[in-house]
């Protein structure tokens, strides 16, 4: 008997009963339900994926092939957008949302993954008559035969127009603005592997809380700049049993070091109480807690949501080290001046050094959102500056290298706060190799050279 799984495992078409329509294939059909929720309910692409893959019963292989398909679309629609026009008569505008979803999705197929053509075209054509109807399955299948034509590179290379940054943008799927805005924090020759590691899915890094957990415990190799942080091995975060019970949890190695470089800041004379200000949802709060407790400290975690104060609440289950978890506006702080020994501001940002782990975000953003966030995050930083005590420490992170949420709120706020001072990171991570940021002694971490988010980190001291 034949095994319809094999034929999805290999990207192919399902076997189809005899005389009947073939049956869709629930991979692809997953896929297409992701894209469907991104572009209709706004919904984030990895918190809508589990539920479609539970939705198809998809598990294992086909559960990766459908991830790689949704999160692979989703990421390089730009680039897929440009050849889908150069393949249609009419703007993409005017092709129907539910047609131009598959055609991204066949596009992939064709593309960036090992699917034959014949699957890859017929699958989405079943599709799209199943959702839409059957003239636009002709279409769908009329406008993926003229996407095979060529492999993606050329169609690259043919679209291309002989501006640098317009390059960049389209070969590696990067709205223009944000490759403007890489390109002053990066420099220019590290443009192309900056954008190539955003397109690479990030390794599945797990920290084991310090004191709570043994990194011996997480299956894996030990991360190479953060103490606290393994690898995985392989298979998923929630088999690991130190995970499931919260003594250890997914995080990004720069997030990590983050937290780490918060703690490491030398003070002198009282070092008790510890404030994360912005929380949400709380991983940061959950190591800075477990190296508190440790030290014999406390951690106050606030945030301004209360939904995402709900999250650092349960991210903190089991923890020693912490006072309590707030839910209040970090730039009108309710807490005393001068009340705490050290303080992070892992600031709300654009996100834009940690695009790998959210496919659809770079579609999301705008330039204009700058404009309402440099201003939060220069009264958040104002408002840590308040919470400190004279001696005691701010570290201020972004994930996210773009100029303007780095370097120019550091300097605005040095500006305005002559009793500040900028000090070098220190610790751990003032050891990791190629991390000189914007401002001298401040850290700027890179996809490409550190595998780990473009995270920003300053060390701000109150005289
Ligand atoms: C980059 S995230 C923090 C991530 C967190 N440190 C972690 O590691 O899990 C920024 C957080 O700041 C919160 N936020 C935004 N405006 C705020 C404000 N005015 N006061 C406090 N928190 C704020 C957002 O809701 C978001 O949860």
């Amino acid at each position: 008997m034949t095994d319809p799984r094999r034929h999805r495992r290999a990207g192919g078409r399902p076997p189809g009963r005899k005389g009947g329509r073939a049956p869709l294939d629930p991979a692809r059909l997953a896929a297409y339900d992701v894209l469907r929720s991104v572009r209709v309910d706004n919904a984030y692409a990895n918190l809508v994926l589990p539920h479609a893959l539970r939705t198809h019963g998809l598990t294992g292989r086909d559960a990766a092939f459908a991830t790689e398909l949704a999160a692979g679309t989703l990421r390089q629609q730009g680039t897929y957008d440009a050849v889908l026009a150069a393949c249609i008569d009419r703007p993409l505008a005017k092709v129907e949302a539910k047609v131009l979803d598959a055609l991204r999705l066949g596009s992939h197929q064709l593309l960036a993954m090992r699917v034959p053509d014949h699957a890859a075209i017929s699958t989405t054509v079943d599709l799209v008559k199943a959702k839409v109807g059957v003239g636009a399955g002709s279409f769908t299948n009329a406008v993926l035969r003229r996407v095979s034509r060529q492999p993606l590179a050329d169609w690259v290379v043919s679209l291309s127009t002989g501006d640098d940054h317009d390059h960049l943008s389209l070969a590696h799927s990067h709205p223009r603005w944000i490759v403007d805005r890489l390109a002053e924090a990066v420099g220019e020759s590290e443009l192309d592997a900056l954008l190539a590691a955003d397109n690479a899915p990030p390794r599945v890094v797990v920290v084991a809380r310090p004191g709570r957990a043994a990194r011996e415990e997480i299956p894996g190799e030990p991360t190479r700049f953060s103490p606290y942080g393994v690898e995985l091995a392989g298979g998923s975060p929630a088999e690991v049993p130190a995970v499931t019970d919260g003594r250890a949890g997914v995080q990004d190695e720069g997030s990590q070091l983050v937290a780490l470089a918060t703690a490491d800041a030398p003070v002198t004379g009282s070092d008790r109480l510890w404030l994360d200000l912005c929380a949400g949802p709380g991983g940061k709060s959950a190591l800075l807690a477990a190296i508190a407790a440790e030290r014999g400290a406390l951690l106050v975690a606030n945030e301004a949501q209360p939904h995402r104060a709900g999250l650092v609440r349960q991210n903190l289950r089991g923890a020693t080290g912490v006072a309590g978890v707030v839910a209040g506006d970090g730039t009108r702080p309710s807490y005393r001046p001068s009340t705490f020994d050290r303080v992070l501001v892992d600031a709300p940002c654009t996100g834009l050094g940690a695009l790998r782990r959210r496919p659809e975000a770079r579609w999301r953003r705008k330039p204009a959102d700058l404009d309402a966030l440099v201003p939060l995050q220069r009264g958040l930083l104002a408002g840590a500056l308040e919470l400190v005590r004279p001696g005691g420490v701010v570290l201020y992170a972004t994930c996210s290298p773009v100029l303007a949420e780095t370097r120019g709120v550091v300097e605005a706020v040095l500006a305005e706060h002559p009793e500040v001072r900028l000090e070098p990171v220190s610790g751990a991570v003032a050891t990791v190799p190629d991390a000189d940021g914007p401002l001298p002694g401040t850290v700027q971490l890179w996809p490409h050279r550190h595998g780990t988010d473009a995270m920003f980190m300053a060390l701000l001291r109150r005289s």
